[in-house]
């Protein structure tokens, strides 16, 4: 039997980088699928990837920044199969700018989307979880939380309280089974990281004691061991860290 057969997953951000590799793990490992998005394009394309594996997929396209955005994917997947087992709080972005010149609509944005989301997604999804005494939350922080990031205090401050929330989280439900962990990774190539110059990767890549960025299907494997019993039926609110060794917490 696959390590998630027949497990109602939710994941969103799914139509890219990290989440689109944990969409593939998942498929791989026997899962059905909502998939949520705001890309219709990209989500469509990891979805069809997913059906190519012999699963069902349902395809969300919605904004996670918006509360109902952020409700959507856990509804579709009650409506459509019945409840949800897994939540999987993946989707993020990430803009910089120093302290002094960052904007109010920045900061708002930032929360909203890498930090509100969690909660508002977790929050229609626990129901359902506490009800058949199983669940599992799985949080993609980032080793920002932990150790800060110059340019990036908002999303540092919005990932360091998908931590916190996590913790906090796990401290309320894990006796009824519902386990809620997070990931914080290190530098990964994804499309997030883009933007940021070739330069400044390889200088960073330079200080990263395993001298290079991580790649996306180093990342999914841990959201499907936190997913799958028995591995993943000790991990309760914990931090689990593939970051290259560049923090060793
Ligand atoms: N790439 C990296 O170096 C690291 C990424 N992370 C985190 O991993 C998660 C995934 O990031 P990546 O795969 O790198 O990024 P990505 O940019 O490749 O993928 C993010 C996906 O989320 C979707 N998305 C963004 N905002 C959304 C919104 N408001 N509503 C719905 N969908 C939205 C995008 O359309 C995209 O498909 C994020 O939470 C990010 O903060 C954490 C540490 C390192
Ligand atoms: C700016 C660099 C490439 C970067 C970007 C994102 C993260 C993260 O989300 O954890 C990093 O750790 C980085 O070093």
């Amino acid at each position: 039997m696959k390590p998630l057969q027949n497990r109602r997953a939710v994941i969103t951000g799914a139509g890219s980088g990290i989440g689109a590799a944990i969409a593939y793990a998942y498929a791989e490992a026997g899962a059905k699928l909502v998939l949520c998005d705001r890309d219709s394009d990209r989500l469509a394309i990891v979805a069809n990837h997913c059906r190519d594996r012999g699963i069902l997929v349902i395809e969300c396209v919605a904004d996670v920044g918006s509360r109902e955005g952020a409700q959507a994917g856990v509804d579709a997947c009650v409506d459509a199969l019945g409840g949800i087992d897994i939540l999987v709080n993946n989707a993020g972005m990430l803009t910089q700018a120093s302290c002094v010149d960052l904007t109010q609509e920045m900061w708002d944005e930032m929360l909203r989307v890498d930090l509100t989301s969690v909660f508002v997604a977790s929050q229609r999804a626990l129901p359902h979880m506490l009800e058949q005494q199983w669940g599992r939350i799985i949080n993609i922080a980032s080793q920002l939380g932990i150790k800060g990031g110059a340019q990036l205090t908002h999303y540092a401050a919005a990932k360091a309280g998908v931590i916190g929330f996590t913790k906090s989280l796990a401290l309320e439900v894990s006796k009824d089974n519902v386990l809620v962990n997070c990931v914080a990774p290190g530098p990964v190539e994804t499309p997030l990281v883009e933007g940021i110059s070739q330069e400044w990767k390889a200088a960073k890549a330079k200080e990263l004691p395993l001298g290079r960025f991580g790649k996306v299907e180093e990342v999914a494997p841990i959201a499907v061991l936190l997913a799958s019993e028995p591995g993943g039926n000790l991990f309760v609110g914990q931090t689990l860290n593939p970051n290259s060794g560049d923090v060793m917490p």
